[in-house]
């Protein structure tokens, strides 16, 4: 048995200088990728060479589950490769990451699922602070959350991008399950604190048990466990791992009002990447009011020009009362292609203000297409 065990702690052991040389020369081609970006920048533009390029990532995720003989489990050889890209990234350039803080929030998990260990966070207090490191350069690629499927669109990060200059580059879709800590019991509660949009994931659950408790908004549910962990009475609705990280028991798990309970962030940039064989595009104009029909006329085009919509939303223009920002996100097209060139040009017809937002590969999970 000694023995046997001993021969295949050797087989691993001469498998390991194997990955061990083979990751290497895999890490030299990243850099030599990457040097080669760099060569194909104006000098003086070098600064702004992108190490992140989603559609790539996208791809080598494809193929890794594609070519994945077992036993691995898939999603543990993912896990793995997100390492491995993570680090190539990072031997390329260092790369600052802006999260809406401080950690064991979900955009810092969010964060982690698609930008790995290798590179460096830089928690933010605000969605808009968030914005403001990237568009000030003082981090390269920042995360915000953007639409959730119980609550609906954030309305910070729709307000920041009718102002700001940042592109969105990418999407993810993370799973969100919410937890219910505190340093009391549930029957001592006297406040809850979380953030607005997780407060409106969990209603059942507050009505059920925790009605006319005093709710407090916070900036992040990792803000809000912070914060109930410095008082005696009070409990955050947060993620789990803010259990350890702020030192509080778990009264309750998964409070969400659904279980599929999922939350859209976009990673946001200077600039968006080039087309992948599955882009989506966001769009945002106001509208013309004294023309009748105008918004229905603007949506025509994307019909005619046979673009399914994947989301709609309209904000206060922010400008003058009663005008408004619409947002439209569709599907199968790339910002740069000639149909989008084709839509701008028609949208300005009827609308004011077109300009697009970002342009990304579709991240949709499978059971969501
Ligand atoms: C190596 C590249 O840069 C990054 C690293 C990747 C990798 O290690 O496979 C893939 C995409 C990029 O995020 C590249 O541009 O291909």
């Amino acid at each position: 048995m000694s023995l046997n065990l001993d021969t295949l702690r050797l087989q691993i052991d001469s498998l390991d200088h194997k990955l061990i040389a083979l990751l290497n020369e895999r890490a030299q081609v990243s850099l030599d990728i990457g040097a080669a970006k760099k060569d194909a920048m104006d000098p003086q533009d070098e600064d702004n060479t992108h190490v992140y390029i989603p559609g790539r990532e996208k791809q080598v995720f494809e193929k890794v589950t594609r070519l994945n003989p077992g036993p691995l489990a898939p999603e543990s050889l993912c896990a793995i490769y997100r390492e491995i890209m993570s680090a190539s990234i990072a031997l390329q350039k260092d790369v600052m990451v802006a999260y809406l803080g401080p950690v064991g929030s979900f955009s810092h998990d969010a964060s982690i699922k698609r930008f790995g260990d290798s590179v460096q966070y830089a928690s933010q207090g605000s969605i808009a602070d968030v914005f403001d490191a990237v568009e000030r350069g003082r981090c390269q690629y920042g995360v915000v959350p953007f639409e959730n499927s119980i609550a609906g669109s954030v309305v910070p990060t729709l307000d920041k991008f009718v102002k700001s200059k940042v592109k969105i580059r990418a999407e993810t879709y993370l799973p969100v399950h919410h937890y219910l800590l505190s340093k009391t019991t549930t029957e001592a509660i006297r406040r809850v604190y979380s953030h607005p949009v997780a407060l409106a994931q969990c209603q059942t659950f507050l009505n059920e048990h925790l009605k006319g408790i005093e709710l407090v908004p916070c900036a992040s549910t990792s803000e809000a466990a912070q914060l109930a962990s410095k008082e005696k009475f009070a409990a955050a609705i947060c993620s789990q791992v803010c259990a350890e990280i702020y030192g509080l028991d778990i009264l309750h798990a998964n409070i969400e009002d659904q279980q599929d309970n999922t939350t859209r962030f976009f990673i946001i940039s200077d600039a968006w990447d080039a087309p992948t064989s599955s882009d989506k595009t966001l769009l945002m104009f106001t509208v013309d009011h004294r023309l009748p029909g105008a918004l229905c006329d603007g949506l025509k085009v994307f019909k005619d020009h046979s673009l399914n919509l994947t989301k709609i939303d309209s904000r206060p223009s922010l400008l003058r009362p009663w005008h408004y920002v619409f947002f439209v996100e569709c599907a199968g097209v790339h910002g740069d292609s000639e149909v989008m060139n084709k839509v701008i040009a028609e949208l300005h017809k009827f609308c004011l203000d077109v300009k697009i937002v970002g342009t990304y590969p579709d991240q949709r999970p499978q059971d969501l297409n």
